[in-house]
C-alpha cells in the first residue's frame, strides 16, 4: 500500500527508527548487525512473587518494539530468562517451607513462573524465542567463570569467584560514572576476599540451607551478572542488536555484564544497543516489593483487560517515570472502547459500501497519513504516546465523520481505514477480539432491524427498550443519519476473569 512501512525493510540492515542508546548516551539510526533479523535480550524475573504492574511495564514496552521490528518486515529473536535461583527466593522459600526449603524451595519460581505466563498471555504479549533458566544453563556459566579466569580476570576466594574489575580499564563508562567514584560510593561489602570493592561474585560459595550446584571451586551458584551474559549470547550469539531492561539494571547489573563480555568477546559493547524503561511508580516512588506500594499484575488484570493495561503503559514515552493510578487505566478503558467502535462501525460500513473507488480517495489518503504518523512517532525513539494519539484521532474520525458518510463511501478506502487500524493494532498489540461470533452479529442486526421498525411506526418507548437490553449485552448503538451503527464493548463480552 502506498506510503505505509509494513514489511517494506524485510531482509534489511539500516532501519527507519532512531532509539536512545543508553551505552553510547545518545539518538542513534538503528542498524542491525545481521540483514533482516533483529536480536534483543530482556533482563527477566526474579520469579519470587506476583509480576507487579512495573514489572509489567518492562515486558509490554519490549513487546510493542518488537511487534514493531516485525511490522517493518523484520525477524526478531527476543530472549528473556527467568533468574530462578537468587536471595529472595531462597529466603522465601525459607519462610513458606521451613526446615522443608532444601527440598522445596524451586516450588517458589516454579510457582511464579506459571503465573508469569498466564500474565504474559493476558496482556497479549508475544511468546519470546527463548525463555532460559539460570537452573538449566549452570553448567554453561562454570564453563564462562573457567574461560574468565584462565584470561585472568578472575581469581577465586574463599570457594568463590570475583570478577577483577581492575581489568577493565573503561569501567565505568557504560552508566557514565567513574572508577574513583564509584569505589568512593561502594557499600563496604560483607565478603571478604575480594581484591577491589567493585569486584563482583561469578560464583557464589554455598551457605547452609541454600541449594548449590558442584564446581571445580566449591559447592555453591552462579552470580547474577554472569548469569545474564551466559544466556543472552548463548541464545543471541554474540554481537547481538539490543539489550534491555529496566532503569535500575543500568548499574551494576549492565555495567558489569558489559565488563565480563569485554573480558570474553574483546568487544566494548556485546549489544550494541541499550534500551532502559522507566519506572512505573506510585506515590512517586518506584513501584517495589520491597517499599510495598504494588499493584499486582494480576489484580490489575482482573479488574481491567490486557489490552486496556497496554495502552495505558503506551500512554507514556517508555524512558519516562509513570505514575500508576487506577482512575488513569478507567479512563485508558474508555479509550479502548473507542477503538473498538470505529472497528466495527467500520466492519459494517464496508458491507454496505460501494464497490468502486481507487487510490486517490481522500479518506484513503488520510487513513494512509495517519499510519505514516504513527510510524513516524515510533521511529523517534519509540513516540508510543504520540502513535496513540494518532491511532485515536484517526478513530475519532471515523466515530465522528466517516460514520456519517456511510453511503458515499467505497469499499476501498474503508478497507484502507481497517487495514491501517489492523496495523496499529498489530503493533500496540490491541484488537484481539475483533472477530464476533457470526450468531451474535446476526442476532443483534436482527434486534436493530426490529428497532428500526419500531421506530418507523412511532413506538418510540418499545425501541428504546431494545436499545436498554443491546447495552445490557454490551451492545451500543450509534444512529447516524439514516443508519444505526453499533460495536460491541469487549470488555462486558469477555469480562476480566
Ligand atoms: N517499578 C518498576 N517499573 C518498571 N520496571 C521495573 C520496576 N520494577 C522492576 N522493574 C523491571 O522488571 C524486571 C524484573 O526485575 P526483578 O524481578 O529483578 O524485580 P525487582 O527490581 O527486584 O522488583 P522489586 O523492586 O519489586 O523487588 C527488570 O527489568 C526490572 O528493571
Ligand atoms: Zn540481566
Amino acid at each position: 500500500m502506498y506510503g505505509i512501512s509494513k514489511d517494506k525493510y524485510a531482509g534489511a540492515m539500516e532501519l527507519p527508527l532512531s532509539i536512545f542508546n543508553t551505552a553510547t548516551k545518545s539518538m542513534e539510526k538503528v542498524t542491525l548487525l545481521k540483514a533482516g533479523l533483529a536480536r534483543g535480550y530482556v533482563c527477566g524475573l526474579t520469579p519470587q512473587s506476583s509480576m507487579h504492574v512495573g514489572h509489567a511495564r518492562t515486558i509490554v514496552f519490549f513487546d510493542v518494539f518488537r511487534r514493531y521490528l516485525e511490522y517493518l518486515g523484520l525477524d526478531t529473536r527476543l530472549v528473556t530468562n527467568f533468574t530462578d535461583v537468587d536471595d529472595k527466593i531462597i529466603e522465601k522459600a525459607k519462610q513458606e517451607f521451613g526446615g522443608e526449603a532444601i527440598e522445596r524451595w524451586y516450588d517458589v519460581p516454579k510457582r511464579y513462573i506459571e503465573e508469569y505466563f498466564k500474565v504474559v498471555d493476558a496482556l497479549y504479549v508475544r511468546r519470546a524465542y527463548a525463555y532460559p533458566k539460570v537452573t538449566d544453563n549452570i553448567g554453561d556459566m562454570i564453563k564462562w567463570i573457567e574461560m574468565l579466569i584462565r584470561k585472568n580476570a578472575a581469581y577465586v576466594s574463599n570457594g568463590s569467584v570475583y570478577f577483577d574489575i581492575s581489568r577493565v580499564p573503561d569501567y565505568g563508562d557504560f552508566s557514565g560514572q567513574k572508577i574513583q567514584d564509584l569505589e568512593a560510593g561502594a557499600r563496604v561489602e560483607p565478603e571478604p576476599g575480594k581484591k577491589g570493592s567493585l569486584d563482583f561474585a561469578l560464583w557464589k560459595a554455598w551457605k547452609e540451607g541454600e541449594p548449590w550446584w558442584s564446581s571445580p571451586w566449591s559447592p555453591g551458584r552462579p552470580g547474577w551478572h554472569l548469569e545474564c551474559v551466559t544466556m543472552s549470547t548463548k541464545y543471541l550469539g554474540a554481537p547481538f542488536d539490543f539489550h534491555g531492561g529496566g532503569q535500575d539494571l543500568i548499574f551494576p547489573h549492565h555495567e558489569n555484564e558489559v565488563a565480563i563480555a569485554r573480558i570474553a568477546f574483546g568487544v566494548k559493547y556485546f549489544a550494541k544497543y541499550w534500551m532502559h524503561v522507566g519506572y512505573v511508580t506510585m506515590g512517586g516512588e518506584k513501584m517495589s516489593k520491597s517499599v510495598g506500594n504494588v499493584i499486582t499484575a494480576k489484580e490489575a488484570l482482573s479488574r481491567h483487560d490486557g489490552e486496556a493495561l497496554r495502552l495505558y503503559y503506551m500512554m507514556t514515552h517508555y524512558r519516562k517515570p509513570m505514575e500508576f493510578t487506577v482512575e488513569g487505566l478507567d479512563s485508558v478503558q474508555a479509550t479502548l472502547r473507542g477503538l473498538y467502535a470505529s472497528y466495527d462501525y467500520v466492519v459494517q460500513l464496508i458491507n454496505e459500501a460501494r464497490d468502486e473507488g481507487g487510490t486517490d480517495d481522500e479518506l484513503v489518503k488520510t487513513a494512509v497519513d495517519y499510519m505514516i504518523k504513527i510510524e513516524q512517532a515510533l521511529n523517534d525513539d519509540m513516540n508510543t504516546p504520540q502513535a496513540v494519539s494518532n491511532l485515536v484521532s484517526l478513530s475519532n474520525y471515523v466515530n465522528s465523520q466517516v460514520l456519517y458518510k456511510g453511503d458515499k463511501l467505497t469499499k476501498y478506502a474503508l478497507s484502507t481505514v481497517l487495514n491501517v487500524l489492523g496495523y496499529a493494532g498489530q503493533i500496540f498489540g490491541i484488537f484481539n477480539r475483533t472477530m464476533l461470533p457470526p450468531k451474535l452479529v446476526d442476532a443483534v442486526n436482527a434486534m436493530i432491524k426490529v428497532r428500526q421498525r419500531l421506530r418507523e411506526a412511532k413506538l418510540f418507548d418499545a425501541a428504546d427498550e431494545i436499545r436498554r437490553e443491546l447495552e445490557d449485552m454490551g451492545v451500543v448503538i450509534n444512529d447516524a443519519g439514516k443508519r444505526t451503527y453499533w460495536f460491541i464493548d469487549r470488555e462486558k463480552l469477555s469480562p476480566a476473569s
